[in-house]
């Protein structure tokens, strides 16, 4: 099959779209793929170093307000429309999948226009602006939760897949995980990290906690700064800290985040979708801090979610400070009954043959 993947901004949107790819390729070795993003986005970067074939075209989102913005936006669209016609004759998929973010919109737009079947990914029980409006022209609109279904009543088509990030994950070696850190098999992991790019209010509470990190005896704690905080917040704990600490690994970015998380026993993060399906395929335990800033608040329902089953504990980031973390952290760690409960109970909310879901899909809109 001849597949073009789009989608991104954030690796929420990305790595759903890897996912499936990889998932084609795995069922079928002669599967081609092409990504269409934008440079912008994290997705020239990371597509490419997952040796999936890239191209960029210019768009930018919608303002929600009306404003001249808006204008140009409409003819970057268009001009995107054009852009991804031309590389969809020439590439001539079998099939295009959207994964949402604005770049999907003139690609899966131009596909459906030129008659190839179309599929369309929402990782949110609230869809974002994009799928929304692509959902009317999609073939299949796929959802990762029961309840959005009823957002896409213009679909023709709506399934309920889960995430594919769920499968992917589950494929990762917990060893290689251990080992990328230096760290022997079977050592306590905490793992910190505010989504694909950052939030600056992790690296607050990191830089509050690193100093205090001793208290917590044999635990090794991972941070995830985000790319753009790095440098701040490593310069930041070197001047609150007394010297070097041996336990804690300071990263701007994980490019093996599924082998991390497999080796990790508890995990500090933010509620985005694609990472919650990460973690409730692997049955990990998660103290979750949902960012405030999303449309409708989406990720506090997210996290609400797992709170509600058992699988999480959740803290406000208005709440949220250094010392409170890790007393949270800790008071977990030592409560073993607790963790293998929460284990079992976000292994319950997993999905992990979403993958195979969304391949089948694509299998049967092709033959149609
Ligand atoms: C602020 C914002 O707009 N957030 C949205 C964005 O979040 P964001 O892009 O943070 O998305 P998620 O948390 O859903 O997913 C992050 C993805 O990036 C990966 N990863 C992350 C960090 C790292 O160092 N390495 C790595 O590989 C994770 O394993 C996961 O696959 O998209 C999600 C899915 O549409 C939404 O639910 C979020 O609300």
């Amino acid at each position: 099959m001849r597949i073009v993947l789009t989608g991104g901004g954030t690796g929420g949107h990305i790595y759903p779209a890897v996912a499936v790819g990889r998932q084609l390729t795995q069922e079928d070795p002669a599967t081609k793929l092409l990504y269409i993003g934008t440079k912008k986005g994290l997705e020239s970067r990371i597509v490419p170093e997952q040796d999936i074939p890239f191209e960029a075209i210019d768009i930018t989102g919608f303002r929600r307000k009306l404003s001249f913005e808006n204008v140009r936006t409409v003819l970057r669209f268009l001009q995107g429309v054009r852009r991804s016609k031309k590389l969809l004759r020439e590439f001539k998929p079998d099939a295009v999948v959207g994964t949402g973010g604005y770049v999907c919109g003139p690609v899966v737009y131009a596909a459906a226009k030129l008659g190839i079947p179309t599929l369309v990914h929402e990782q949110n029980a609230i869809p974002g602006l994009t799928n929304r409006f692509l959902a009317r022209y999609a073939d299949v609109v796929a959802v990762s939760f029961k309840e959005s279904e009823r957002h896409f009543e213009r679909a023709k088509r709506t399934v309920y897949a889960g995430n594919p990030c769920a499968t992917h994950v589950l494929r990762a070696s917990r060893s290689k995980g251990f080992a990328s850190l230096g760290l022997p098999d079977n050592s306590t992991v905490v793992l910190m990290v505010g989504g694909s790019r950052g939030a600056r209010a992790f690296n607050e509470a990191m830089i509050e906690m690193a100093p205090l990190l001793g208290r917590l005896k044999d635990v090794q704690f991972v941070f995830v700064t985000g790319e753009i905080y790095y440098e701040r917040t490593t310069e930041q704990i070197k001047k609150v800290s007394a010297g070097p600490i041996p336990y804690l690994h300071l990263v701007p970015y994980l490019n093996n985040m599924p082998e991390v998380l497999a080796a990790s026993t508890l995990v500090v993060s933010r509620s985005g979708a694609s990472s919650l399906a990460e973690m409730t395929a692997l049955g990990m335990p998660s103290i979750l801090i949902p960012s405030p800033n999303v449309t409708n608040n989406h990720q506090e329902a997210n996290a609400r979610s797992l709170m509600e089953a058992g699988a999480a504990e959740m803290v406000l980031e208005r709440e949220l400070s250094g010392p409170l973390l890790l007393e949270r952290i800790d008071t977990i760690l030592k409560d073993k009954a607790r963790l293998q409960k929460m284990r079992t109970a976000a292994k319950r909310l997993g999905m992990p043959d979403s993958a195979s879901i969304l391949a089948g899909e694509l299998k049967r809109m092709k033959r149609k």
